[in-house]
């Protein structure tokens, strides 16, 4: 394990593809020991700037060092030491899901004994013991994400990159999902996750790089984005729940400009502030609405990439 230095480094990362400027001069570090998302909207350049840390696809200018690698000059070390799960995967359909891992033990060269052990230690990481001798093709798609999240640790990659390997999930594998990368982050693994599920991101990550066209535009740490505050401008959706529901509604449409969805006993309201949050809820009180739960949806990240994305919309 590497201690110095870090997972990864990039700098000045530009890609292009015809008239689209993909990547702009990407600027990124992914620590040893952490969580880093990679966050922003559709288009950003996220899958691009994946596949160039992946040694898949070539800048075309910059800097890129995975694993203290240069991925131009040294793919072959990148891949030795990156564990990479895209969004999109092939699976050899007609192996079993025991075939399936086996293939890439020996793929990265383990011996023997050693791709038979760590076989058999993810397929019980992963719940997959009793699908192990089942054709890949008969298993749901949440049960190839895990096995396509166990096929990126084969070979015990130092660095971890997963494009959004939450979607096709159920809640339960979720919570592992969640479990197993802040475990590999405790064992000094570098972890570069791309979601569009910010709620569960502020889980599971210790840091969120925000991206909008090809260009790194804001970088938290999770306990900065929990604490933002009123002089911070970012605005999120809140959750309101009345027992005084009729109330609650009578005040939110009294409020000019105010943008608000009705839920069962309650109803979403923003993007606010949370001076303006404080505010709307002074005067729910006051109306004597009953108020029993008032909070952000999706917290601080939602709301900076609210913010991020603000004026696009
Ligand atoms: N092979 C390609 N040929 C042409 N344009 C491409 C190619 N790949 C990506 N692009 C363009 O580069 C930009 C960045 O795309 P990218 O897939 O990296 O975004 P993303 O942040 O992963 O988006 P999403 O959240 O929708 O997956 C987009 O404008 C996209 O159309």
């Amino acid at each position: 394990m590497i201690v110095t230095g870090a997972g990864i480094e990039a700098a000045a990362v530009t890609r292009r593809f015809g008239s689209v400027d993909a990547l702009r001069g990407v600027d990124l570090t992914v620590p040893y020991g952490q969580v880093t998302a990679l966050v922003g909207p559709n288009g950003a350049g996220k899958t691009t700037l994946m596949l160039v840390l992946a040694t898949l696809l070539a800048p075309d200018g910059g800097r890129v060092r995975v694993a203290g690698h240069d991925v131009a000059a040294d793919p072959g070390r990148v891949r030795g030491a990156l564990g990479w799960m895209p969004d999109a995967f092939g699976m050899y359909d007609h192996l079993t899901a025991r075939e399936y891992l086996a293939f890439f033990a020996d793929a990265y060269l383990l011996d023997r004994a050693t791709g038979q052990k760590r076989v058999t230690e993810l397929l019980t990481l992963f719940r997959l013991e009793e699908h192990a001798g089942q054709p890949v093709h008969v298993l749901s798609r949440g049960q190839k994400q895990r096995l396509g999240l166990a096929r990126a640790l084969v070979h015990s990659p130092t660095v971890l990159l997963l494009d959004e390997p939450a979607s096709g999930m159920d809640p339960r594998s979720r919570a592992e999902l969640r479990d197993i990368l802040r475990g590999l982050a405790a064992d000094g693994v570098a972890v570069l996750v791309s979601s569009h599920i910010l709620t569960e991101l502020e889980e599971i990550a210790d840091r969120v790089v925000l991206i909008n066209h090809g260009r790194v535009v804001g970088e938290h740490t999770m306990a900065e984005l929990a604490g933002l505050g009123p002089d911070v401008d970012a605005r999120g959706t809140w959750r309101i729940r009345a027992l005084r529901p009729d109330v609650l509604i009578e005040v939110l449409e009294g409020r000019d400009g105010l943008s608000a969805r009705p839920m069962p006993a309650g109803a979403e309201v923003g993007p606010l502030s949370e001076d303006e949050a404080a505010d709307l809820l002074a005067a729910l009180v006051a109306a004597e609405a009953r108020v029993v739960a008032f909070e952000p949806v999706g917290g601080g990240l939602e709301a900076a990439f609210l913010a991020m994305t603000r004026e696009e919309r």
